[in-house]
């Protein structure tokens, strides 16, 4: 224990805060790590092409993991920089197989040596269905598309996903959030919106309808305003999905970068987790769109957590992560993103939260103003350096070394 955390512990204790819990809570909060930052969210099925899908990774900065293997070796030295225990994220695309199966073809077999390389590692994983990148969804169109054979190929695809999360879910013994994002939407004003969601609703009926053992596979649907080239309308909009999971009590995603960049996604956390059980969300930083950059320490990030620890979330949210930036190095954007996530996390739960609910419920606003400004004096920054410590991983200056010692030895790759 160092003596600036000594000091920083006694700080907090004059606010009535508890750093040792704090340390502890944040301990137990497992973030899910997306691997498509890894390689800018292109996949190892042996094709071209684009991501598709309204989403894209831009840049071109050395490094991209190419095979499995190195990507498995780039989240090996992400994890060793991130204090505690988490997940990976694992899309349907990253499949690791010598053959090369079509999307309503995948079988757990192709996903096992990411099984057994996070089992050896004792990290849980989760799953997504990849409805993009792919001829059969070019038309910006999948599970609502107006054929039926395309519809069944991408219901095929989600069912299997499922089978494949579950069987993930045993394995590892911890429950797989099995996400659903489809790219479906219009460039140009529809003038069948309600047809296109009715199609939408009765397909993920159909491949919701296996049943799985909720201890294994924790389903979720993720919402979206707009995409690229899906200005007019997307099919599965925020409204759509937070009824469709209300009403089949599955798990609703939150992306940060989904909704109109005016609106708070934190606020919306307390409203959703009254008619929904379960959220996943997907921290993102937009920038005038859904760009998905590195979540920075802002006041978005540190409105979400507090907004997850103060209306007592943590329990019944998985929290992942949704950015791929190609301009820099994208191991030190994995490691900055989720420590961020976490330092944002340590922050709220550092917070005088019973005297901060006392004073709003006592409408005494002057005071909840006063202890909120005051505490952002308090020295977290010692608290944080003294989790990093307790974990063996490295803060400051070291870190930066390090990233950049590892990116030196990846940028050869071609
Ligand atoms: C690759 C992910 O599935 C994707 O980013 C999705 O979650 C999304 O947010 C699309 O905009
Ligand atoms: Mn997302």
């Amino acid at each position: 224990m160092t003596k600036a955390y000594d000091l920083a512990r006694d700080a907090y204790a004059a606010w009535g805060v508890d750093t040792e819990a704090a340390l502890a809570a944040l301990s137990a909060i497992a973030i899910s790590v997306h691997c498509w930052q890894g390689d800018d969210v292109g996949g190892f099925e042996r094709k071209s092409g684009t991501s598709g899908g309204g989403i894209q990774a831009t840049g071109n900065h050395p490094g991209r993991a190419r095979t499995p293997d190195e990507l498995r070796a780039d989240l090996d030295f992400a994890f060793s920089q991130i204090p505690g225990r988490h997940r990976l994220n694992l899309h349907a695309f990253y499949l690791d197989s010598a053959d090369n199966p079509d999307r309503d073809q995948i079988e757990y077999r192709h996903f096992t040596p990411w099984v057994d390389w996070a089992r050896d590692r004792g990290l849980g994983l989760d799953f997504n269905p990849t409805f993009f990148a792919h001829a059969k969804a070019d038309d910006n169109l999948t599970l609502s598309h107006p054929d039926p054979g395309i519809r069944d190929f991408w219901i095929e695809h989600g069912r299997r996903s499922r089978d494949i999360a579950a069987r993930i879910g045993a394995a590892l013994d911890s429950p797989c959030v099995n996400n659903i994002w489809v790219p479906d939407g219009y460039k140009d004003t529809p003038v069948d919106r309600m047809a296109a969601r009715q199609r939408l609703w009765a397909s993920l009926d159909a491949m919701l309808a296996p049943a799985h053992d909720p201890a294994h596979l924790l389903d979720a649907v993720e919402s979206k305003l707009f995409g690229i080239g899906v200005e007019a309308c997307t099919v599965g909009s925020h409204e759509f999905y937070m009824g469709y999971a209300a009403r089949r009590d599955i798990a609703l995603c939150l992306d940060m970068g989904h909704f109109h960049p005016t609106e708070s996604v934190a606020d919306k956390l307390s409203a959703v987790a009254l008619s929904i059980s379960n959220l996943l969300l997907h921290v993102s930083r937009p920038m005038r769109w859904d760009s998905d950059h590195v979540v920075l320490l802002n006041d978005d990030l540190l409105a979400m957590a507090q907004e997850l620890v103060f209306a007592g979330l943590l329990g019944r949210t998985r929290i992942g992560l949704d950015f791929f930036d190609a301009t820099i190095s994208r191991t030190a954007a994995w490691v900055t993103g989720v420590r961020n996530m976490q330092k944002a996390l340590l922050r709220a739960l550092l917070l005088p939260q019973a005297h901060l609910k006392t004073a709003e419920e006592q409408l005494d606003f002057t005071a909840r103003l006063l202890w909120t400004e005051e505490v952002k004096d308090l020295p977290h920054g010692a608290v944080w350096a003294e989790f990093c410590a307790r974990h063996e991983v490295p803060a400051g200056t070291a870190l930066i070394s390090s990233l950049n010692a590892y990116q030196q030895k990846v940028a050869a790759r071609g």
